[in-house]
């Protein structure tokens, strides 16, 4: 919703101070920021664009990209925009596109914005957009890898048997056809299951046309995700079906960060050591939780795969999409759809938790918000929405202050294992990280509540039992933005213990950028699971609250779900859907079917 608030205080630094006319108009808190406002002006000059209606556009073009689109539509923007606030003197859109595309912008030999059809790109998304399809295309144009049938065959029915395993081994067929695979699936659908089982018909296939060992990269955006899908993989091997060569095998592969798979560049920061020029040495990339998977990462990626090796891509499309630009996932298993020559396969069938968290889960997937209410008004012992209005401190010290105070305890008396088995035992999501719903204003009571429990103040900002986590990665000491780790004693200090394979402990000097953990933002949470979770809606008022974030937080639940908030604010968030633009599905269908596949 646009505020129509003037500014109040003239120091406000959203304030684009100096802009004049239209683009001073459209200098509302929701919609243009002044730095929005500030880079379209600084290169509209650069072009000599003196156009108020064009340097508005590209100012859109670049909140847009702050939201999340790789593209705008000026007609549905204004549609949108418009129904909200109608006052604003929204040019008309038809005039609107056609003058941006004639402008020095566009019609240049150095284009500043990219015309397609009614959609308008930043050039830098535009390239990514049409590099990583044509990418894909050409990966889809080599002649498919050709497996040994009757070994196929036999090891599809060795690894995937019976009724029980039908929809993967589905999957699993489809995905050995192909140098590119998509799986898709809500949590406990059998993702990693079909995967590892996939990953021993390719390496049977590899042995059996006498080939060296396949060199497999297992990668996810955050490091947690990355270990989680590690562990994941390694639990998979111990079942029934493998030989004691592929469980050795799928036990000993390893799993990074896809910036550490790529190879960070000192020199450059959203350019990688491996690239199109210098392909990763793999014969199969998989990447697990590629919804979080931003247009430029993927760009990056799939370019850094080589022509003749696998590419698995692993994730549920319905979380919600990267932090940054894209939706790569959901608009590559909507451009392929679902055909026979699709590479995308979606998983179903749920095999973890069955029972009320999947009821809801797929309720608020399907936008059902009225069975969402039923399910959450039935008295299920693993699902429930307590109201967040009057005893909202008091419903969260009860959730929250047991575990911090187990951990504290485990924590100072050196049990570390135990501190960091109750750290993931329970986790208290916020869609906001500031203000009253927001993550950081309850890590901080928390902490005011240990206070008062232990009738001192721990010291601030470390102290013995403080779960943290990690918000920024940090290659020189492998830490990965979402690792998590809990603060114990050391000597006459302190040391983080991270919750990796190897316990690595640090002083907390040497950590970058940490957050305290009894909180964190549903965002953070992507690629983790614990067995409670508890989650604070906010009011239903709030641009945060959609359909996306309220799955992804439940899905999050291993155990039990706890919402916090009202009935109306789980409606408000099923009837939203996050809007992100992006031509990535378009473009891939089109393109698929103007060459026939
Ligand atoms: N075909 C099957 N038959 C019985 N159990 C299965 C089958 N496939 C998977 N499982 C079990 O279901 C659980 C979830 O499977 P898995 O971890 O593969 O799902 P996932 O989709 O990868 O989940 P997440 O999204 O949480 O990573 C595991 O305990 C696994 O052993």
């Amino acid at each position: 919703m646009t505020e129509t608030l003037t500014f109040d205080d003239p120091r406000d630094r959203r304030i684009a101070l100096g802009a004049t006319g239209l683009l001073a108009d459209f200098n509302r808190p929701e919609l243009l920021a002044a730095s929005d406002i500030r880079i379209a002006e600084r290169v509209a000059e650069l072009v000599h664009e003196t156009s108020e209606t064009v340097r508005l556009a590209l100012a859109l073009a670049i909140r847009s990209v702050r939201n999340g689109s790789t593209c705008i539509d000026l007609a549905e923007l204004v549609t949108d925009l418009r129904s909200e606030d109608d006052e604003l003197p929204w040019p008309d859109p038809e005039t609107w596109h056609a003058e941006v595309v004639a402008s020095p912008l566009v019609d240049a030999d150095v284009p500043v914005m990219r015309a397609e059809g009614r959609l308008l790109y930043l050039d830098r998304y535009f390239e990514l957009e049409v590099d990583l399809c044509r990418d894909l295309l050409d990966r889809g144009e080599r002649p498919p890898p050709e497996p040994d049938e009757t070994l196929l065959q036999a090891d599809l029915a060795r690894l995937f048997p019976g009724e029980g395993y039908a929809e993967q081994r589905a999957a699993g067929e489809r995905a050995a056809r192909g140098w590119t695979s998509v799986l898709t699936g809500g949590p406990g659908t059998g993702k990693t299951t079909a995967l590892a089982r996939l990953l021993a018909v390719l390496a049977s296939q590899a042995t059996a046309a006498g080939r060296p060992p396949l060199r497999v990269a297992l990668a996810a955006p955050t490091g947690k995700a990355a270990a989680r899908m590690k562990e994941a993989v390694a639990a998979v091997a111990d079942a029934e079906g493998f030989t004691d060569d592929e469980r050795t095998w799928l036990k000993a592969l390893t799993a990074s960060t896809m910036h550490r798979l790529l190879g960070f560049r000192p020199d450059n920061g959203t350019r990688f050591r491996h690239d199109r020029r210098r392909h990763l040495p793999h014969d199969v990339v998989v990447v697990d939780e590629s919804s979080m998977v931003s247009l430029t990462l993927m760009a990056r990626l799939v370019e850094a795969v080589r022509p003749d090796s696998r590419l698995i891509l692993v994730g549920d499309p319905h979380q919600l999409a990267s932090i940054e630009a894209g939706t790569v996932l959901r608009d590559l298993a909507a451009g392929w759809g679902s055909g026979p020559s699709s590479p995308v396969s979606h998983l179903e069938s749920g095999h973890r938790f069955g029972g009320a968290i999947k009821d809801l889960a797929l309720a608020v997937r399907d936008g059902d918000a009225d069975t969402a209410i039923e399910i959450l008004r039935a008295g299920h012992d693993a699902v429930r929405l307590v109201p967040g209005d009057d005893g909202l401190a008091e419903t969260i010290r009860a959730l929250v202050l047991p575990d911090a105070q187990a951990m504290l305890t485990a924590a100072q008396e050196g049990r570390v294992e135990e501190a960091l088995r109750v750290l993931d035992g329970h986790r208290l999501l916020c869609a906001h990280r500031e203000g009253p719903y927001g993550a950081t204003t309850w890590n901080d009571q928390v902490e005011r509540w240990l206070d008062t429990d232990a009738g001192y103040t721990l010291g601030r900002p470390w102290y013995p039992g403080r779960p943290v986590l990690v918000t920024e990665n940090d290659r020189g000491l492998r830490l990965y933005n979402g690792d998590t780790g809990i603060t114990v004693p050391a000597g006459d200090g302190l040391a983080v213990v991270i919750a990796d394979e190897e316990r690595r402990r640090f002083a907390p000097s040497r950590l970058g950028t940490v957050h305290t953990a009894y909180a964190m933002t549903v965002h953070r949470s992507q690629g983790s699971q614990f067995d409670r979770v508890s989650v604070l809606l906010p009011d239903d008022e709030s641009r945060l609250l959609t359909r996306e974030l309220l799955y992804t937080a439940l899905t999050r639940a291993k155990e039990s779900l706890t919402l916090i908030g009202s009935e109306d604010a789980v409606r408000a968030a099923i009837d939203t859907r996050v809007l992100r633009a992006s031509g990535l599905a378009e473009r891939l269908a089109r393109a698929l079917e103007s060459s026939g596949a």
